[in-house]
Order: C-alpha cells, then structure tokens, then sequence
C-alpha cells in the first residue's frame, strides 16, 4: 500500500482522481478482492450451494448496516441533489430488488435470516457504523464506495453466458449493467469532487476507512470460501 499523500501522488498521475487515489492506495487488497476465486466462481455459477448459502447469510447481516449507511448518506450529503441517488438507491435497490432477491435465495438454500455473525461480519457492521455515527459525508462515501465499486469491480468479470440459476445470475445482474455503473460513478465523482478540497489530515481519515474497508471486502469473501 502506497503512503504517498494525495497532493505528491496527483502532481504525477495521469488522471489525478481522488477516488483513483483512494484504490490505488488499498493495493493490494482491491485486485484481490475483485479478483477473488469466490467472487469468480460465483460468475460461472460454479459456488457450491452449502458455501454459497454461508454467504448469504452473511451478506444479509451486511446489507442491513449498509442499508442503514444509505440513510446516512442522505442525512449527510451537502446539497439536494447529492441526496436523491441515495434516496433513489435505497428505495428500488436495496430495500425492494435486493432484499427480495436474499429472501428468495435464502428461503432456496434454507438458510438462516439470522445465523450467529462471523468475525469479519461483525468488523464490517462496525467499521459501517463508525462512518455513519460521523456524520461525516466523506467518510460515509468511502465505505459506500468501496461497497459498491469492488462488487462493480468483480461482476463485470462475469463472462457471458451468464449462469442459469438465479442464485448466481440475479446477484451478478445486482451488481453489474448501466444503472449500476452510474451508481458507482456517481459514489466516485462525489469523492472526486470533494476529496481534493480537504486538508490532508482528512484525505488520510477518508484513505483509511477506504483501506479497511476494502482490506474487509476481501476477508469476506476469504470468509466465503472457508
Ligand atoms: C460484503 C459486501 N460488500 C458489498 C456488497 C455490495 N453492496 C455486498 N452485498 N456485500
């Protein structure tokens, strides 16, 4: 992981995004996470149904922190505007499509709404709940943005054809297609636009929370894969 502050590391990049900053610092962590062999099996559809119900579950103890994370991006955000993707995630994603998807997957494996909470789990939960107790929209939008971007990251790997069952091909559409490039774009450029204009005491605050919470991203899916 480069230590090198965003105002030395932007003098030389070709594209000095903060945002590129941010993932280029949390090598190597986020190619293996978005290359992760979990994550690329579950893109040929090829993940056991006992590992993949494990995942799941756990997934869904994620998903209500990061659910919860959403509201806090549209508390916090500094403008109208700023606040309707949020808004908009919220209502047709995460609280319809996708938790309608876990329900069905999960009634399909028999598993568990509630199981007890692996370790990584749990580290996730409060690593979420630190960004939204800040109230801090920049840290909010890291750990969002590493969310939505790594899984971003390793869906478009997905080679067609897409697998049959649902299990693996809803939950690759979920992460993956137009609308879900623009939610990532959108989590980037808000990062883009706010991250140069911090002090630097900050932009190392909001790199941090990015970092472990890609350095998560990959311990859950070493989690998954057992
Ligand atoms: C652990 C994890 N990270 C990200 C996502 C994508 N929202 C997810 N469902 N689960």
């Amino acid at each position: 992981m480069t230590s090198v502050s965003y105002a030395e590391w932007s003098k030389s990049a070709a594209d000095p995004l903060f945002s590129e900053w941010l993932r280029s610092s949390s090598e190597p962590d986020w190619t293996a996470a978005v290359t992760h062999p979990f994550a690329m099996a579950i893109t040929r559809g090829e993940v056991a149904g006992a590992d993949m119900r494990r995942y799941l579950e756990q997934d869904f103890q994620f998903v209500d922190s990061f659910t919860a994370l959403l509201g806090a991006g549209v508390a916090c955000a500094d403008s109208f505007e700023a606040r309707v993707p949020f808004g908009r995630f919220l209502g047709q994603i995460a609280t319809d499509t996708e938790r309608s998807y876990f329900h069905r997957a999960l009634a399909a494996l028999g598993g568990d709404l509630a199981p007890p909470l692996e370790p990584v789990t749990a580290e996730f939960q409060a690593l979420m709940a630190q960004a939204r107790l800040s109230l801090d929209y920049t840290l909010i939008l890291a750990v969002l943005c590493v969310a939505e971007w790594s899984y971003l990251g390793w869906a478009s790997r997905a080679e067609p054809p897409l697998p049959d069952n649902f299990l693996y091909r809803e939950w690759i559409d979920l992460h993956e297609g137009e609308h879900f490039r623009a939610w990532v774009g959108f989590l980037r450029a808000e990062l883009d636009r706010l991250g140069p204009e911090l002090s630097e005491e900050r932009q190392e605050l909001v790199r941090d929370f990015f970092q472990r919470a890609t350095g998560l991203e990959r311990r859950f899916f070493d989690m998954a894969q057992g």
